[in-house]
């Protein structure tokens, strides 16, 4: 569950956004849509905890620790930083009460899945975009966390990846878990999600999807 009540966030004195007053129950799945710059990736921020909101009220329902995860565009990431793909995986066993056997086995399940296996040793950098973004999303999928916030998840991914993508994103909302996509990829949206988040100077706005981006579904273009 995901509660904002007249939130708002951005630059010190600056909102991005008038107040936003939004309700995602648990197990809900839903886009944040926006121009470049409105304020998307700032309001995962706020979510995960990683920016202070400039005023309003923010209530999860878990704790943010071990509560949220949070998928980060990958231009975030420094790929200087001199781990492998095994231990940037390996992370998301952060707090997990898994055996050290449990983890072995859940590991290598997880890599199958990703198509990552025989990748374990390569460093960051070695790593094309679209490996690197299946390496992130493993390791999310190692996390029991219940809120899942996901910045551009397909960014990078190649037809296999975006199917292996959806097919986990079905299996998380299966599993009762929140999630709060972010995507410019209005299209696709439209196709996969019911409502979305619109972000924008002159307002926020929650409402079906397919009103957001002015697309008719199939029965509408028929009658
Ligand atoms: N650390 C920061 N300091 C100052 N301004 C920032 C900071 N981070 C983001 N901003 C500004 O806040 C605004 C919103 O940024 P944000 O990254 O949330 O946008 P976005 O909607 O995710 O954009 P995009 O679609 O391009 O990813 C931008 O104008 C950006 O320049």
């Amino acid at each position: 569950m995901i509660r904002c009540q007249h939130l708002q966030w951005g630059p010190s004195g600056q909102p991005l956004t008038p107040p936003l007053d939004l309700h995602l129950p648990s197990g809900s799945l839903s886009g944040l849509i926006g121009s470049n710059g409105c304020g998307k990736s700032s309001l995962l921020k706020i979510i995960a905890g990683l920016q202070q909101p400039l005023r309003g009220r923010l209530e999860l329902g878990v704790p943010r620790l071990g509560g949220v995860a949070y998928l980060v565009q990958q231009q975030a990431l420094d790929r200087q930083f001199p781990i492998d793909l095994h231990s940037l995986v390996s992370a998301g066993f952060w707090r997990s009460p898994l055996s050290r056997r449990e983890r072995q086995a859940r590991l290598c399940q997880v890599l199958d899945d990703w198509g990552l296996y025989g990748l374990q040793r390569h460093s960051l950098q070695a790593l094309s975009g679209g490996e690197l973004q299946r390496a992130l999303l493993a390791r999310l999928s190692l996390t029991d966390a219940q809120v899942l916030l996901l910045d551009e998840p397909e960014a990078a991914l190649d037809d296999q990846g975006q199917t292996l993508l959806w097919q986990h994103i079905r299996r998380w909302q299966a599993e009762g878990r929140t999630q709060l996509l972010v995507s410019h990829d209005l299209a696709s949206l439209g196709q996969r999600l019911d409502h979305a988040l619109q972000l924008s100077r002159s307002g926020c706005r929650f409402a079906p999807i397919r009103q957001l981006i002015g697309q008719r579904s199939p029965l509408e273009q028929v009658a």
